[in-house]
């Protein structure tokens, strides 16, 4: 048991699944797990624990932004030993090319700045997604004839972005997406020897101002939940 995550030793599996919003994880536990339980509600940030095809797999939300990733991954990480974390996640896409409901699977991340940026000075640590989820990821993705796109996303502390200077020079560059917390995932799992990777599904797209109802965000993508239990046990 930890400050925010109440299960008892044990009950997270080594495969966890971190959608931002605690009813995509609700629903995703619903939807995919055999004998899922209720592992943690502290502050409503729920997690469930079941078994995928046999294997043992957690959902656990994580929140809004990089300050609240960071308590949930190192509590994962430290305290209840996971070893491979994959966001479930929405993002808004960058480019033409990247539509509506597209899955964007993060290669690697930009920011301005995490909860661990003050580590590194005056370094720019490049967080990147394990090749192993990643490659098992997109074969899934392709096999199932799904719409997807590999490359770097930018992780974002403000969701209103003021900032358009930011998301041309981001364009400019080939980011695909934006969203909130996948730089300080991709950088705890490099510093704990963990594997991380970030699944996506565009929920909104920024240049044509397009969206997706909150329903939708909460118990639409089962694409992204199938994509990344198939990478995690590949
Ligand atoms: O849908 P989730 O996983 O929460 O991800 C995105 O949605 C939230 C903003 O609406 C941020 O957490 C952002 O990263
Ligand atoms: O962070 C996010 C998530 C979804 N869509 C956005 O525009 N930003």
């Amino acid at each position: 048991m930890t400050i925010h995550i109440g299960a008892r030793p044990g009950q997270i599996a080594e495969t966890v699944l971190m959608p931002g919003d605690p009813y995509r994880a609700r629903w995703a536990a619903q939807t995919y797990l055999q004998d899922a339980e209720l592992v943690n509600e502290v502050r409503g940030m729920l997690g469930y624990t079941g078994t995928w095809r046999g294997h043992r797999v957690t959902f656990q939300a994580h929140g809004m932004g990089m300050p609240s990733m960071s308590i949930y991954a190192n509590e994962l990480i430290r305290d209840f030993g996971a070893q491979r974390l994959i966001r479930i996640g929405s993002a808004g896409a960058l480019q033409e090319t990247v539509g509506l409901r597209d899955l964007v699977l993060a290669q690697g991340c930009s920011t301005l700045g995490s909860p661990s940026r003050s580590l590194f000075c005056e370094m720019q640590f490049a967080p990147i997604a394990d090749f192993g989820l990643l490659s098992s990821a997109n074969a899934a993705a392709e096999r199932r004839g799904l719409p997807v796109h590999v490359g770097g996303v930018y992780s974002s502390d403000t969701f209103y972005d003021e900032r358009q200077d930011l998301s041309n020079q981001l364009r400019r560059h080939g980011t695909l997406a934006i969203e909130m917390e996948t730089a300080e995932l991709y950088t705890l799992a490099a510093r704990h020897g963990r594997k991380a990777l970030a699944v996506l599904t565009i929920s909104d797209h920024i240049l044509t101002g397009q969206e997706l109802s909150s329903a939708e965000r909460e118990s639409g993508f089962g694409a992204m939940v199938e994509v990344a239990l198939e990478a995690a046990f590949a």
